[in-house]
C-alpha cells in the first residue's frame, strides 16, 4: 500500500523476478490463447489436473462441469487456485491465474474476456530430467480422456466438401457421431477366428514398444473379403467399438488426385481406422505405372484420380509413418480382382474371410436375436439346423432378416424352412459355388506365398527384437 496502485503491479512483477532469480524453482506460463492460436497445452493441462487423482488441491472451491455428450464430471479451477501434482517423484505446483482483459473495440477474431494462465513451478533440478516427460504424459493423458469421454466420430470425405465446423477451417473430413451398435459380442462368426482377431487388435493397440524396437510404422492392415451381407462393415464397426477408435471412411471415388489423397490421410488422427470399402471398385487397381515426370511437375498429380501406388505409398511407403496407431481396413467382394501388390505381406497383415453362416455363427445369431441359449431348443431341431446351415449358403444378413420381428419358435421354423429351400436351390445350379471356390483358391494361392514372406519377416523381426 506504500506504492500508488499503477506502480504496484510493476513492483510486484519486479519482486517476483528477483525472487525467481535466486530461488531454486523454475516457472513456466501456459497461456490459454497464445498470440492468435489456442494453446493445446493449456486445455491438456486443465483436463489432466481436473481428472488427475494424483493432483491435490489446496483450493477451497472448484467448479464442476460436465461436457455435452460426456459422461465424466470434471472440475475447473478458479483464480489463484493451486494444485500439486507428482510425477516420477517430482512435485509440480500448478497455479491458475485469471485476469480481465481490457475490452476490445474491434477484433478480427473472438478473444475471451479473460486471460487464463497456468503457471507451473518446478524445481530447477527437475527441469531437465522429468519436465519433458511430464508434459508429454499430460498431453497423452488428455488425448486419452477426450477419447474416452466423447462420442467417437465417423469421418467421411466428399469432393470439394469438407468441414462445416468453423473452428477447423480447411479440415477435409466431415464428421458425424459414430454410434454403430455392432460389437464382437453381436458379430456372428467362428468364435476361434473371432478371438484371433480380437487378440491381434489388442496386440496392436498395446504394441508401441514392439513397433518402436523393430523400426516399423505403428500401423496394421486388414483385408476383409467375402460376399455381401456377411458382416464386413459390421466387423469394422466392432473393431472401432472394441478399441475405442475413430473411423475414417475414405470414399476413393471422391478423391481427385494422389495429392488430395495425401492431404486427407495426413489429416487423420492417431488411434483411428481408415476404411476403404469395395477397394476393387473404387480404384483403378492396375494404373501403377507413372507417367514420366517433368521438372517441377509431379508425375501423379492432377492426372485423374488417385492411383494404387499413391495409396500404397501411404499404407506402407515413407508417408505411412506420418501419424501412428492407424489401422487400414480394405473390404472387397472379389478378392481375385485385387492387385497382388495389395496382398503382399506388410500391406495387409491379416486376411479375414467373411463367409456364409456357419453353425457356431448361427448359434450367436439365435442367441442375440431370440435369446436362445445352448439347450433351449430340442436336440432334434439343433441337429437339423446344424445339418442344413452350411449347405444353405445363407449369409448372416439373410438369417437376421428371417429372425427379426418374429416370435421365437416361429422364427426358428421359418429359418429352417428357408435354409432347406436354399439348399435345394443350390443343388440345382452350382454356379455361385464354383465362383466362390475359384476366388478362394486364387486367394489361398496368393496367401500361401504371403505366409512364406510373413514368416521370414517375423523371424527377422524377432532377431531384431531380442
Ligand atoms: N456376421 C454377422 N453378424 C451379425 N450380423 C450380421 C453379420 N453379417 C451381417 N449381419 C447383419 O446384416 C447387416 C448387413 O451386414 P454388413 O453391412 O456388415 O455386410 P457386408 O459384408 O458389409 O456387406 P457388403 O459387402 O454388401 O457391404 C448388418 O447390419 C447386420 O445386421
Ligand atoms: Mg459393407
Amino acid at each position: 500500500t506504500i506504492f500508488p496502485p499503477e506502480l504496484r503491479s510493476t513492483v510486484l512483477k519486479l519482486l517476483r523476478r528477483i525472487n525467481h532469480r535466486f530461488s531454486s524453482y523454475c516457472y513456466y506460463d501456459i497461456t490459454e490463447v497464445d498470440g492468435v492460436n489456442t494453446n493445446e497445452l493449456y486445455s491438456a493441462v486443465q483436463l489432466h489436473l481436473s481428472t488427475s487423482s494424483s493432483a491435490v488441491s489446496s483450493a477451497g472451491r472448484l467448479s464442476l462441469t460436465r461436457h455435452l455428450n460426456s459422461s465424466a464430471v470434471t472440475f475447473g479451477l478458479s483464480h489463484n487456485d493451486t494444485l500439486f501434482d507428482t510425477f516420477e517423484g517430482a512435485v509440480f505446483q500448478w497455479e491458475h491465474l485469471i485476469t480481465q482483459r481490457p475490452p476490445q473495440s474491434f477484433s478480427w477474431r473472438h478473444v475471451p474476456d479473460e486471460k487464463r494462465v497456468f503457471t507451473l513451478r518446478v524445481k530447477k533440478t527437475h527441469t531437465k530430467s522429468v519436465l519433458n516427460r511430464y508434459l508429454e504424459h499430460i498431453t497423452n493423458r488428455a488425448a486419452e480422456i477426450r477419447r474416452n469421454n466423447q462420442d467417437r466420430h465417423l469421418y467421411t470425405n466428399s469432393r470439394g466438401g469438407g468441414s462445416i465446423d468453423s473452428s477447423r477451417p480447411g479440415f477435409p473430413w466431415e464428421a458425424v457421431p459414430f454410434k454403430h451398435p455392432s460389437t464382437f459380442e453381436t458379430l456372428a462368426m467362428d468364435p476361434v477366428k473371432k478371438s484371433e482377431i480380437m487378440a491381434d487388435l489388442r496386440d496392436f493397440a498395446n504394441g508401441e514398444a514392439f513397433y518402436k524396437a523393430t523400426g516399423r510404422a505403428w500401423k496394421r492392415g486388414y483385408l476383409l473379403f467375402g460376399p455381401p451381407g456377411t458382416g464386413k462393415s459390421s466387423m469394422i464397426a466392432s473393431m472401432a467399438n472394441y478399441l475405442n477408435y475413430d473411423i475414417y471412411d475414405l470414399e476413393l471415388s471422391e478423391v481427385g488426385s494422389n495429392s488430395e489423397l495425401r492431404k486427407l490421410l495426413m489429416k487423420t488422427s492417431a488411434k483411428s481406422i481408415i476404411v476403404i470399402e469395395d477397394i476393387d471398385c473404387s480404384i483403378n487397381l492396375t494404373n501403377r505405372t507413372k507417367k514420366p515426370s517433368r521438372v517441377g511437375h509431379h508425375a501423379d498429380e492432377d492426372s485423374g484420380g488417385p492411383t494404387l501406388s499413391g495409396l500404397l505409398n501411404f499404407t506402407d511407403g515413407l508417408w505411412s509413418c506420418c501419424g501412428s496407431e492407424r489401422i487400414f481396413v480394405f473390404t472387397t467382394n472379389h478378392v481375385d480382382k485385387l492387385d497382388p501388390a495389395l496382398l503382399r505381406s506388410g500391406r495387409m497383415d491379416m486376411h479375414i474371410h467373411m463367409s456364409y453362416c456357419s453353425y457356431p455363427a448361427l448359434k450367436i445369431l439365435l442367441k442375440n436375436y431370440l435369446g436362445i441359449e445352448d439347450g433351449d431348443l430340442s436336440d432334434g431341431i439343433m441337429e437339423e439346423l446344424e445339418g442344413v446351415v452350411e449347405k444353405a449358403k445363407i449369409t448372416p444378413a439373410d438369417v437376421s432378416e428371417v429372425l427379426i420381428r418374429r416370435e421365437k419358435m416361429r422364427a426358428v421354423m421359418e429359418l429352417l424352412k428357408e435354409m432347406k429351400n436354399r439348399r435345394e436351390r443350390k443343388r440345382g445350379g452350382n454356379e455361385d459355388e464354383e465362383q466362390e471356390k475359384r476366388e478362394l483358391e486364387m486367394h489361398n494361392r496368393n496367401a500361401e506365398k504371403i505366409e512364406k514372406d510373413n514368416d521370414q519377416m517375423v523371424v527377422d523381426d524377432e532377431k531384431k527384437f531380442k
